[in-house]
C-alpha cells in the first residue's frame, strides 16, 4: 500500500509544506501547549481513507477479524506461531525432567554426572526458550495492539461521522465519545487471548493428549475430556457473565453522559442553584454504576468457587491416579514427575483460559454494545449511484414537500416552493413554522417523507451527500466552534486557505478587529464551543468561513441576530458582497435585514402565506404588513 500522504492536515498546513497558522503571523504566539500536535503519525497501514464510512460489522468477532485480516494478518500469523512455540518447548519440559530424575534416581556413585548435567542443562534451555518465546510474543503484541485499538476507535469513529443530526440528538456525546474509546479499549485483551491463551492451549492439549497416549491412553482421554468439559462449564458461566458486564458498561456510559451535560451546562445549573440538585441526579446513576458492578463481581466470585473446587478435585484426583499406580509398580518415578507436571502444565493453562475467557466476554461485551449503538444503519447516505452535485447555476426546487419529525408532527405538507437561480429569497414566520427545517431539508440533514428538492434539475436525494454540503455555505444562528484557536476555526472553511485569504475573509466580517483585541491574535484559543468568544463574534467568524468556502448557495440563518446594530450595519455591506452571484436563502426575525432582498416568503404552520417584494407585502397589509408594524413601532388597526 502506498503511504499516505496527507495534502493537507487540519491546520491547513501541507506535509513539509506550509508553517503552522503561529508563525504565519507575526503578533501570534506559540498555540497553547493542550492543542493536539495535528502531525499526521499514522503508519503506512493506518490511513483514515482506509476505515470506510460506509458499514461496519455489528457482530464484534467479525468486526475484529475484519481489522486483523486487513491490518495485521502478518503479525497475527507470527503471534500465533510464537504462542505455539512457547507453549510448546514448555510442553517437552516433562519428558525431560523425567529424564533428568531417572538419571539422578540411579544413586550415588553410578549416577551419570554427564548425562544428568545434560538433562539439566536440557530443562534450563527449555525455561530459557520459552522465556524468549513470551518476549518476543510481548514485542509483536507492542507493535500489533496498540494499533488495532487505533484502527477500531479511528473505523468507529469514521462511521459515526455518518450518522444522521437525529442520531446525535438522541444520544449523548460524551456517551458516543465513551463508547469509542471503550471500544478500542477492549479489542486489547480480546486479540490477546485469541492470539495467545486460545492458542497455547490448543498446543498443550494436542502435545499432552498425545504423549501421554503411549504411556497410559486413559489418563490421556481423561485430562483431554476434563479440560473440554471443563472449559465448556466456563464458557457457559463467561456468556452469563456477558449479559450482567454488558449492563455494568450500559449503566458506565450512561453516568458518563450525564456527568459531561452537567458541566457542559455548568453556567446552567449555577444560574439555577442546581448543585445539589444534580448532585442527586447523578448519585442516582452513579448508584446505579456501582449496584450493576457489584451484581459482576458477585457473579466472579460465585463462578470462581465453583470452577476452582472442581479444578482442585480433579488434581487431586489425577495425583491419585498416579500414586496408585506407582505404589502398585506399573509407573516408575520418572513416569511419575512426566505425568505430574504435564496434568500440572495442561491445568494450569485450562484455569488461565477459564479465567480469561470471562474477560473475553466482558470485554467482548463492551465491544458489542459499543458496535450495536454505533454501527446502527445510517438513517441518511448516498443512494447505490449518487453522482456528485454539478451546480451551475444554483436554482434550489422544492416540490410538493411532506415533512414531519418522526414523532408524527407535521411540518410541511405539500409545499412547492421555486427559488431562482442568484435570487436572494428571505423566510418569516412565526417561531415553529418551519423555516428552519427547509434549509435542514435542503442540506439534507433529514430526509422529507414525500416530495423533493432539486437543485439545478438534480434531485439532492440522488446526489453524493457531500458535494451536497460543499455547495452550501451556512451561516448558523448558533456557529459551531472547535476548541482550537480562531486562526483553525477560520480555516475550517477551506483547509488550503493562504494566509491573506484568511486575513482577507476575517476583515470582511469584520473579525479583525476583536482578534486584534486578544494577545494570541489568530491563534487564541476559543474555549469549549467557542465559550471564550461573545455570540456576535461566534457569528462574525461563521460569516468569514462563509466567505472563505465560497460555496454558489448561501444560507443566512439569523445570521446577525447576536450582533449589535451598530456591527450589523458594518456587517451588511459585506454581506452584500458575499451574497453577490449567489442563491441565497436568509431567515431572520429582524424584518428590517431582509428589506432589500428579491422575495420575502412569509410562513405559517409550514404553509406559504405571502410572497412578494418588502414593498408588495406591505402593500397588502397582511401577516406581514402585520408583523413589520409591530418591529418598526408602528399601529396596528384595532
Ligand atoms: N428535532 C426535532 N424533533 C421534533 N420536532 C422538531 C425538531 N426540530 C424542530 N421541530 C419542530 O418542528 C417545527 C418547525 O421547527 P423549526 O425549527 O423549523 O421552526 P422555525 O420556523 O425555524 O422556528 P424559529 O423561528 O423559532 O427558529 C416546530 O414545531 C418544532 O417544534
Amino acid at each position: 500500500m502506498e503511504k499516505y500522504a496527507p495534502p493537507i492536515d487540519r491546520t491547513g498546513n501541507q506535509a513539509g509544506g506550509r508553517p503552522p497558522l503561529h508563525q504565519l503571523f507575526d503578533d501570534a504566539p506559540p498555540p497553547d501547549r493542550h492543542a493536539p500536535s495535528l502531525d499526521p503519525v499514522y503508519g503506512e497501514d493506518l490511513a483514515p481513507e482506509d476505515f470506510p464510512q460506509e458499514t461496519v460489522p455489528r457482530a464484534p468477532v467479525a468486526f475484529l477479524w475484519m481489522l486483523v485480516r486487513r491490518h495485521f494478518a502478518g503479525r497475527a500469523l507470527a503471534m500465533m506461531g510464537v504462542a505455539a512455540l512457547s507453549i510448546g518447548v514448555m510442553g517437552c519440559e516433562p519428558p525431560v525432567l523425567r529424564r533428568l530424575v531417572e538419571t539422578l534416581g540411579q544413586g550415588g556413585h553410578s549416577v551419570d554426572a554427564q548425562q544428568a548435567w545434560f538433562w539439566f542443562a536440557m530443562v534450563a534451555g527449555i525455561w530459557l526458550l520459552s522465556s524468549l518465546c513470551n518476549r518476543a510474543f510481548q514485542i509483536l503484541d507492542l507493535y500489533t495492539a496498540p494499533r488495532l485499538r487505533f484502527a477500531v476507535q479511528s473505523y468507529l469513529y469514521a462511521y459515526l461521522q455518518g450518522h444522521s443530526p437525529r442520531y446525535f440528538q438522541e444520544n449523548f456525546a460524551g456517551k458516543l465519545g465513551q463508547k469509542i474509546k471503550q471500544a478500542g479499549q477492549s479489542a486489547l485483551p480480546l486479540l490477546n487471548i485469541l492470539l495467545h491463551d486460545g492458542v497455547r492451549i490448543i498446543t498443550i492439549l494436542a502435545m499432552g493428549t498425545v504423549m501421554l497416549w503411549e504411556m497410559w491412553p486413559a489418563m490421556s482421554l481423561t485430562l483431554l475430556g476434563w479440560s473440554v468439559g471443563f472449559l465448556g462449564v466456563a464458557l457457559f458461566y463467561a456468556r452469563r457473565c456477558q449479559a450482567l458486564s454488558y449492563a455494568f458498561s450500559d449503566e458506565v456510559s450512561t453516568s458518563a453522559g450525564r456527568l459531561i451535560d452537567t458541566i457542559t451546562n455548568i453556567e446552567l445549573v449555577r444560574a439555577f442553584s442546581r448543585q445539589l440538585f444534580e448532585r442527586r441526579q447523578l448519585a442516582g446513576f452513579l448508584a446505579r454504576e456501582q449496584q450493576a458492578s457489584e451484581r459482576v463481581r458477585w457473579f466472579l466470585i460465585i463462578m470462581n468457587s465453583v470452577l476452582y473446587t472442581i479444578t482442585l478435585f480433579f488434581q487431586v484426583l489425577l495425583l491419585a491416579m498416579v500414586v496408585h499406580r506407582v505404589v502398585k509398580g506399573e509407573l516408575g518415578v520418572g513416569d511419575f514427575v512426566l505425568v505430574f507436571s504435564l496434568i500440572t502444565i495442561v491445568v494450569n493453562n485450562v484455569w488461565n483460559l477459564s479465567q480469561r475467557m470471562l474477560e473475553f466476554y466482558e470485554q467482548l461485551g463492551i465491544l458489542a454494545e459499543a458496535l450495536a449503538m454505533v454501527g446502527q444503519p445510517h438513517e441518511i447516505q448516498d443512494a447505490p449511484q449518487a453522482q456528485p452535485l454539478q451546480v451551475t447555476q444554483g436554482e434550489v426546487v422544492f416540490e410538493r414537500l411532506h415533512f414531519n419529525h418522526g414523532d408524527g408532527h407535521g411540518v410541511f405538507h405539500g409545499l412547492d416552493l421555486t427559488i431562482k437561480a442568484g435570487e436572494k429569497v428571505g423566510l418569516v414566520g412565526p417561531s415553529g413554522a418551519g423555516k428552519s427545517t427547509l434549509v435542514k431539508l435542503l442540506r439534507r440533514q433529514y430526509d422529507p417523507q414525500q416530495g423533493r428538492i432539486c437543485i439545478d434539475g438534480q434531485d439532492i436525494a440522488q446526489v453524493t451527500l457531500c458535494s451536497l454540503n460543499d455547495a452550501i455555505a451556512e451561516v448558523p444562528q448558533l456557529p459551531g466552534m472547535l476548541h482550537r484557536s480562531i486562526g483553525d476555526n477560520l480555516l475550517y472553511a477551506r483547509l488550503d486557505a493562504q494566509p491573506q485569504e484568511l486575513v482577507d475573509a476575517a476583515a470582511q466580517a469584520h473579525c479583525m478587529a476583536f482578534i486584534g483585541r486578544r494577545a494570541g491574535g489568530m491563534a487564541t484559543l476559543v474555549g469549549e464551543l467557542g465559550v471564550q468568544l461573545s455570540g456576535g463574534e461566534k457569528q462574525r467568524i461563521a460569516i468569514a468561513r462563509a466567505f472563505l468556502k465560497n460555496a454558489p448557495i448561501l444560507i443566512l440563518d439569523e445570521a446577525t441576530s447576536s450582533l449589535d446594530s451598530q456591527t450589523e450595519h458594518l456587517i451588511q455591506t459585506s454581506l452584500w458582497q458575499l451574497m453577490e452571484g449567489r442563491t441565497v436563502i436568509a431567515i431572520a426575525h429582524r424584518l428590517s435585514t431582509l428589506t432589500a432582498l428579491d422575495r420575502i416568503i412569509y410562513l405559517e404552520q409550514g404553509e406559504i402565506v405571502e410572497m412578494g417584494t418588502h414593498r408588495e407585502l406591505l402593500a397588502k397589509q397582511g401577516a406581514y404588513w402585520r408583523l413589520w408594524e409591530r418591529q418598526s413601532g408602528g399601529f396596528l388597526p384595532e
